[in-house]
């Protein structure tokens, strides 16, 4: 039915979060199936599983096979961990899509002194805590929702600090009434997501890439678009990326509408590519010399 990610960083009332939104949904009318997957669903220890990246995509590995299992069109997941880095919150919502279900990201906007403070009195209370190495670490990493992510929307935001969390915050409602809605086809305001053949066939390895990809291209286009805008108009010869990439020749002045379709012809030529058996770029550096290749191709030949 739906997938309910909960991002935030460490120590920010996630956890609460997730349980107030699971307990508002089933007093709902509709009265949904809600389950919760977190790390301790897994008996997994905080500070073992973020203690080295190995570990930590371990962790990951685990939450996000759980999701692939358990998404459905009869219950609500909620996935109840820091899901704090933007490539990994794609992948999720590359499984929503892959089954056909609504999605939503709900963001605990939390201050770094309120979670920190929260950690140390997790002391006091017998709880386990993050060790500061570890705190310090992940609120450094942090890659904050952005609602112009198609992984990140809609996007319901809750300030725990700024009078704390329950059944009947604002963002609770709103995502309990996205989440109970029932579709209508006129207005559109609830969004179910359409596996394509794309997502059916992308294996959860391959969502990094094509994560990769979005990413890759997009820096492309920005540093073309900066060096026409520094160029003002006049003549480029060549645009350098930096890195070892190949430049990008651009003759005449390329507006962004046509950037942009490029970088969806490309994105599009890629997936089809790796349904044909030939594997998508796995990196940010390959996904980039073949988009400079195609866009030298396309833009030399105008
Ligand atoms: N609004 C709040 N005001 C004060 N303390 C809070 C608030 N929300 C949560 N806490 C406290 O902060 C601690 C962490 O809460 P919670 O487990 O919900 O956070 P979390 O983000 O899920 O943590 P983790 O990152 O470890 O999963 C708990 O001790 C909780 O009582």
């Amino acid at each position: 039915m739906a997938l309910v990610v909960i991002c935030g960083q460490p120590c920010s009332g996630k956890s609460t979060t997730a349980l107030c939104l699971s307990e508002a949904l089933r007093e709902s009318e509709f009265k949904p199936a809600v389950r919760i997957i977190d790390e301790a669903s897994f008996h997994l220890d905080r500070n073992q599983s973020y203690a080295d990246m190995p570990s930590e995509k371990n962790l990951r590995g685990v939450l996000r096979s759980e999701v692939d299992r358990s998404c459905s069109k009869d219950s609500i997941i909620i996935v109840d961990s820091l899901n704090n880095i933007k490539g990994y919150r794609y992948e999720l919502w590359c499984l929503a899509r892959a089954s056909g279900i609504r999605y939503c990201v709900v963001f605990c906007d939390v201050e770094e002194t309120h979670c920190r403070k929260w950690n140390e009195d997790r002391g006091e209370k017998g709880e386990p805590s993050y060790n500061e190495k570890i705190f310090n670490d992940l609120v450094r990493r942090f890659e904050r929702p952005d609602r112009r992510n198609r992984w990140d929307s809609p996007l319901f935001e809750l300030w725990p600090s700024k009078g704390g969390v329950d059944k009947s915050s604002p963002a609770i409602l709103e995502a309990v009434s996205y989440l109970t809605k029932r579709v209508d086809s006129k207005t559109r305001d609830v969004k179910i997501l359409q596996p394509t053949i794309a997502t059916q066939t992308t294996r959860s390895s391959e969502a990094n890439s094509l994560y990769e990809m979005d990413r890759a291209t997009q820096e492309v286009i920005n540093a073309i678009v900066g060096a026409q805008s520094q160029a003002l108009g006049g003549p480029i010869n060549g645009i350098s990326l930096g890195g070892g990439l190949p430049s990008v020749d651009v003759s005449r002045p390329v507006g962004l509408p046509e950037l942009r379709r490029l970088r969806r012809t490309f994105i599009k030529l890629t997936g089809q590519t790796s349904l044909s058996g030939r594997p998508p770029p796995s990196d940010a550096y390959s996904a980039k010399r073949m988009f400079v290749d195609y866009l030298n191709r396309e833009l030399g030949s105008s």
